[in-house]
């Protein structure tokens, strides 16, 4: 039996915008195991995102709680937090959000030093495919590089849970499938748990689990227990 490596409790997130409320995450429990592939699937505005920032502890839910293991990120506070996501997560943007005057291996050793005990930057540049680009900067390398740069700075400290937020989202489908194998490979050889937020169903077929949510609500939660090989999935 795998253990349970997230927990949500009746998660709620209210956003205050003047006179109006918007209630962007409406009593979400799930449960996520080590080591396995989770795809959150629904549509622009259903509270991927929100549901993301809460568990890389980027923002705080407004009522429930949220376990990392045993311990509830809610009654963290704010330095606790910032060390959770510090050692703890990686987080993959659709954007890559590199630091663009800063080599590839520059941008990942910069996150390497943010913990105690990081991987070696060059290796995972190796893991990625990257190695011979490490020198260079984020405009000399197309979309897909830039993407596995940003997977090599997310995996570089070693984190327990990597969260990715529309990963393929600015990519091609070639490219876009070469980055999901990669995901894949990182969760067979390093056993790290991922998460990845998407509003495209194709993709949800290679996760071991598939949370559908709409208006905030999850609407399903479904078990794959044959997930599709990222190479064999097209959009
Ligand atoms: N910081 C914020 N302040 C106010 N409202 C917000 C904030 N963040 C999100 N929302 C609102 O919460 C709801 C859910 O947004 P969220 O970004 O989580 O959805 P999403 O499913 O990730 O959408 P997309 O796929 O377009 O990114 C939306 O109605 C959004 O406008």
């Amino acid at each position: 039996m795998s253990k349970i490596l997230l927990k949500l409790i009746g998660v709620n997130k209210f956003y205050h915008m003047g006179e109006v409320t918007v209630e962007a995450l409406k009593d979400i429990s799930l449960e996520i195991n080590e080591h396995e592939i989770t795809v959150i699937l629904g549509p622009s505005g259903s509270g991927k995102s929100t549901l993301l920032n809460m568990i890389g502890g980027m923002d705080r839910p407004s009522a429930g709680s949220i376990f990392f293991y045993d311990r509830d990120l809610t009654r963290l506070d704010d330095q606790e937090l910032t060390l959770y996501r510090r050692r703890e997560i990686g987080f993959v943007f659709q954007f890559y959000n590199l630091i663009a005057d800063l080599t590839a291996l520059e941008n990942v050793e910069l996150a390497a030093n943010l913990v105690k005990n990081p991987l070696s930057s060059r290796k995972v540049l190796e893991k990625v495919g990257l190695a011979a680009r490490k020198n260079h900067f984020p405009s000399q390398l197309s979309g897909g590089e830039q993407q596995r740069v940003a997977i090599a700075r997310a995996l570089v400290k070693n984190p327990r849970l990597l969260l990715c937020d529309e990963p393929t989202g600015a990519l091609d489908l070639a490219t876009g499938q070469k980055i999901l194998s990669l995901l894949k490979k990182i969760n067979e050889e390093l056993g790290t748990t991922i998460i990845i937020v998407t509003h495209n169903s194709a993709i949800s077929t290679m996760a071991h689990n598939i949370i559908r949510m709409g208006s905030g609500k999850i609407l399903e939660i479904i078990a794959n227990p044959h997930p599709v090989p990222p190479e064999r999935i097209a959009w």
